[in-house]
């Protein structure tokens, strides 16, 4: 289990991503968009806009379940973008780098970016805005909801 959590709001992934995309617009043009799903899918959709790009792939990954690390699983590999050349591949993180490894293999002349970075898989990718430590789990809008908390006198403990 991570130790610390960071939440990102809907607002703030928006933000993120168009940094990347402000990042990824000096180093194109590019061909297409190779989406690192699911986690990649909503980055690069809010990036595919501000590059006005509409080539769009997919490649499936299936790592985590949940919050436990697992043996990377292709479950649809990419077929539109041959070795990757001219290609930007997109997901929402770098973790152990365990996905993008398994993507680079496929896609060897890619250009791989994520919104997100920790140190371990950082080397992996070619281009991330924002790095966080290893032990924090990022959580993204669509793993979370807002629910009520109790106030802090009430949780904290007594002296
Ligand atoms: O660098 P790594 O240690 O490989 O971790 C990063 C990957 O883990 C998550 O995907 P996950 O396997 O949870 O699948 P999902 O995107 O479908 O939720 C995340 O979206 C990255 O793709
Ligand atoms: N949501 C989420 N998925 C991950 N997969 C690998 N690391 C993470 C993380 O920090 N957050
Ligand atoms: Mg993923």
């Amino acid at each position: 289990m991570a130790q610390r959590y960071y939440t990102v709001s809907w607002d703030q992934l928006h933000r993120d991503s168009k940094a990347l995309a402000w990042r990824l617009v000096e180093k194109g043009p590019w061909r297409g968009i190779v989406a690192i799903t699911r986690g990649g899918l909503i980055p690069a959709a809010i990036i595919a806009r501000e590059l006005d790009c509409r080539m769009i792939e997919s490649v499936s990954v299936i790592t985590y379940d949940e919050e436990k690390l697992g043996k990377p699983e292709v479950a649809k590999p990419p077929t539109a973008a041959g070795d990757g050349e001219g290609w930007l591949v997109l997901d929402d993180l770098v973790d152990t780098g365990s996905t993008a490894k398994v993507v680079r293999a496929m896609l060897p002349k890619a250009h791989m970016a994520t919104v997100y970075a920790k140190p371990a898989g950082k080397p992996l990718v070619d281009t991330f805005v924002m790095e966080v430590s290893q032990d924090t789990w990022i959580l993204f809008p669509w793993d979370t909801e807002q629910q009520f908390v109790p106030p802090i006198a009430r949780s904290a403990q007594p002296k």
